[in-house]
């Protein structure tokens, strides 16, 4: 331990003026007397129990040892097993399609869900397991055919259908499914807002954004409470007594009623049940494991790789590349976008935005010329993000059009007759329109190259491999291809947010938006985003930017627009809109930010 001498030197250091010699001090770890005699009282107990259970002869260990691995145990195992994966694999499938059911749109589907899981929780599983075994004397056959036509294509005896283990499977799986979709409803809600619009905004489709953004970083959520419910599921199955189903658990009372060693059978079912318990802890843990990537900056080692000391896990792998030697010399940005054409017009007509009787946009009119980069600057609250999110298609017009290129986002015109367009054709339309969000909504679970390609490969079908390609050019680009293999969080907020440029440019928009893009950033990072946006500018792509730096505005726009309220106040030039504003709010607002 540290003496006061020494501590005494390790203050005397800095007032003295010169830095103490802080190598010759030693540290002793924290001692902690009362946990050495916790562990010390528990292995005692946990002794004395072992102790008195093995050498206490009525547990009858030799009665055991004969039954364990005996024939009608393994065979009443094996049902319990298959009957534990079987229910668990059908129940979470079915369970899964009603929490997207549950969360969906469609009130009709949301209803249906809610009364299924509803019905299914209120009802007893041993009530559930004779109902469906007795369905045989309420229908006696089972039909396949068109219903009230007498057209059959097959029929069945029901009796014969549910057998004890059909009736068992399908009532733990119904079961199952009720609390499994509530898990999985749970894990949903529990995804952050922004990752489902940064996939509507790459225009992903709906398959795509349920199953690869939605579902993978959800299971962090899912997965505890998930197992824990399949484990009570291995458990339940002892339930299926009541249908006479041979499993492990009814085997052993078959056993015991005959030979009257009771505890040693018990003790036969109990030790399966823990083998059992733990090979599904492992899975879980190995499971967790595999959804972790990317929701932590370091996946904790494995139980094998803490034994070994070694930690080979990909995401670490991801940070010792990014400490490695600088990578080639950087390319210019503006080169890899589309060339310079006049695409990415863009024009709104009398736009408004209400929710209930709040008007958050009123009556905007605002033409964005082809190559021209605008912003939009104005007091919190005037509608800037709602007007961005709009051309977008994130936020539904209440009145009025916008139109990119003459292509109306939303509507599809037929002479003089607009049809409003389904999600998918308004997801393909989205290809076009890159958006840049102020929390940069990156996918925590893909790497800086998977959020790269996701959209390119899934939405406009490039080839992996030359996604992959394009994707490390544009790295290169934003001089960040020592990145590539990192996930989001592993990066600085200013490179996340350059990784999310580079996310919108891999689709080579013909419009880029960029909603606050530096303001969730520390000043220090904030100028190497500016840096990028500004590179961009010269490129000929149509940008709008939301944003509160007045002097980048000055220094990139062609156009700077000034809203409040909802409305357009004043647009121009912004040497004219700066130096000499019209409106007197303008001259306010100006005074206070610069
Ligand atoms: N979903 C919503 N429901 C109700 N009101 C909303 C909703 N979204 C936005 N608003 C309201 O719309 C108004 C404009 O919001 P918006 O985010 O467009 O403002 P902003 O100009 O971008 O502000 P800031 O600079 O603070 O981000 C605000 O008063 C906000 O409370």
């Amino acid at each position: 331990m540290a003496s006061t001498t020494d501590f005494d030197g390790l203050l005397a250091g800095p007032q003295s003026g010169s830095a103490p010699d802080y190598s010759r001090y030693r540290v002793v770890p924290a001692r902690h007397p009362w946990r050495a005699v916790g562990t010390v009282a528990a292995v005692l107990i946990l002794g004395i129990t072992l102790h008195s259970i093995l050498t206490n002869p009525k547990w009858g260990w030799a009665v055991f040892a004969q039954y364990f691995v005996s024939e009608p145990v393994l065979v009443g195992l094996a049902r319990t097993v298959l009957l534990t994966v079987l229910a668990s694999i059908f129940g979470f499938l079915l369970g899964g399609t009603l929490a997207f059911a549950r969360v969906s749109k469609s009130p009709l589907l949301a209803g249906i869900s809610w009364g299924y899981i509803w019905l299914l929780r209120s009802v007893p599983l041993i009530v559930l397991l004779l109902i469906l075994n007795n369905l045989g004397y309420l229908y006696t056959t089972l039909d396949l055919g068109i219903p009230y036509t007498g057209i059959s294509f097959a029929q069945y005896n029901l009796v014969e259908v549910l057998s004890p283990f059909a009736v068992a499977l399908i009532g733990l799986s119904l079961n199952q499914a009720a609390f499994s979709a509530e898990i999985i409803r749970g894990g949903i809600l529990s995804v952050d807002q922004g990752q489902h619009e940064a996939a509507a905004a790459l225009g992903l489709s709906r398959r795509r954004h349920a199953l690869g953004i939605v579902l993978p970083q959800a299971m962090r959520a899912i997965l505890p409470s998930g197992f824990n419910e399949i484990i009570g599921l291995a458990k339940s199955t002892s339930m299926v007594y009541v249908l006479a189903l041979p499993e492990l658990f009814y085997t052993v009372q078959v056993i015991y009623r005959r030979n009257l060693e009771v505890i040693p059978l018990l003790m036969v079912a109990t030790v399966w049940y823990l083998i059992i318990m733990s090979v599904l802890s492992l899975i879980q843990l190995r499971i967790e494991r595999h959804y972790a990537r990317g929701a932590l900056r370091t996946t904790p080692a494995s139980l094998l790789e803490r034994i070994t000391g070694r930690n080979s896990s990909r995401q670490n792998k991801a940070t010792t590349a990014a400490q490695s030697p600088a990578p080639a010399a950087r390319r210019p940005l503006v080169s890899a976008l589309r060339p310079a054409r006049q695409e990415g017009l863009i024009e709104i007509h009398g736009l408004s935005k209400r929710y209930g009787s709040h008007t958050v946009l009123d009556n905007v009119n605002l033409t964005v010329r082809p190559g021209e980069v605008t912003a939009i600057l104005g007091p919190s609250g005037a509608g800037k993000s709602t007007l961005l999110r709009a051309i977008n298609h994130l936020e539904r017009a209440s009145e009025g059009f916008i139109a990119i290129d003459g292509e109306l986002i939303g509507y599809e015109r037929r002479g003089n007759v607009l049809y409003e367009l389904k999600e998918g054709a308004i997801r393909r339309r989205r290809a076009s329109i890159g958006m840049v969000f102020q929390n940069f909504n990156l996918f925590p679970h893909l790497t800086v190259l998977e959020n790269i390609i996701e959209a390119p490969v899934s939405v406009q079908k490039v080839p992996r491999a030359v996604a992959l390609e394009q994707a490390r050019d544009l790295l290169n680009r934003i001089g960040l291809s020592d990145k590539a293999d990192a996930y989001p969080r592993q990066l600085s907020g200013g490179q996340q947010q350059r990784v999310a440029i580079a996310r919108a440019l891999a689709l080579k928009p013909k419009v880029i938006l960029f909603d606050e893009p530096t303001s969730a950033l520390d000043p220090e990072l904030v100028g190497e985003v500016l840096e990028v946006i500004k590179e961009l500018a010269t490129s000929g792509t149509t940008m709008v930017i939301v944003t509160h730096e007045v002097g980048f505005a000055r220094e990139v726009a062609d156009t700077v627009v000034f809203m409040e309220n909802g409305r357009v106040l004043e647009s121009g030039p912004p040497a004219q809109l700066f130096n000499a504003p019209a409106h007197s709010r303008l001259g306010e607002f100006l005074a206070k930010v610069l």
